[in-house]
């Protein structure tokens, strides 16, 4: 599979074009199936993107919207994806679309998965868009290579729609994705910005050493557009 780029000067430019190929997706996929799905990463680097998005008069009514991943933390914590979503993305015209949590009462993200699996069984599949960020050591999502639970994610063979993660290089335990249910969906992209992050992927992408690469592991597993500014 391939990775393709989508280079832009400004991050105003990149929002603008992205939220517009976004918009379109969602748009055909409303008129063609009644219905759409938008899952989203958390992270600093999509904040803008967000925004843009929230402004676009689409049905966002029929269009589902969840998360690649999330910190188990209660959603007044500022580490809470659950919680960038609502005060970034689902604003303005996105306020009507319907969200659907991946944090659950559970204390601990192990105990949850399969609640969280059965939250996520709502939204039809393939997924629409998914939108995924990246780490400076190439974890996406929350599949991140210092974790014991990070070959189970990547593996071919988990049918599993998400897992539990607990990093070392981070904090907080994590549920995410697994590298099925995130090649899985229609369009898959990747939002970066900054020199450092393009050289850690086009690295991740040429590494030849047998280590544990998720971003490249994606790729290695579906198409991936690439949108990315200095
Ligand atoms: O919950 C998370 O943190 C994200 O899903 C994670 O995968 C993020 O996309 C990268 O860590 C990049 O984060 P920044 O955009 O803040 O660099």
């Amino acid at each position: 599979m391939a990775l393709i780029e989508r280079n832009f000067d400004s991050a105003e430019a990149l929002n603008q074009s992205f939220a517009d190929q976004i918009v379109q997706q969602l748009s055909d996929a409303i008129e063609q199936n009644g219905h759409a799905s938008l899952l989203v990463s958390g992270g600093r680097t999509p904040l803008g993107l967000f925004k843009v998005l929230s402004e676009q008069p689409i049905a966002w009514s029929k269009v589902f919207v969840t998360l690649v991943d999330e910190r188990w933390v209660d959603e007044t914590d500022s580490a809470s994806n659950t919680r960038l979503v609502k005060e970034n993305l689902l604003q303005n015209h996105a306020a009507s679309a319907r969200f659907v949590e991946m944090k659950t009462a559970h204390d601990d993200a192990y105990s949850a998965q399969p609640a969280v699996a059965e939250n996520l069984s709502v939204i039809p599949t393939p997924y629409t868009v998914l939108i995924l960020g990246m780490g400076e050591d190439s974890h996406t999502a929350s599949l991140f290579p210092c974790s014991q639970e990070v070959e189970q994610g990547l593996s071919t063979e988990n049918q599993a729609v998400c897992l539990a993660v607990t990093p070392t290089t981070a904090p907080h335990q994590r549920m995410s994705l697994t590298l099925n249910a995130i090649a899985s969906a229609q369009n898959v992209y990747l939002h970066l910005t900054g020199d450092k992050k393009k050289q850690v992927l086009k690295d991740a992408m040429a590494d030849q050493s047998g280590a544990i690469r998720p971003i490249a592991q994606v790729i290695a597993k579906t198409d991936v557009v690439l949108y990315w500014t200095p």
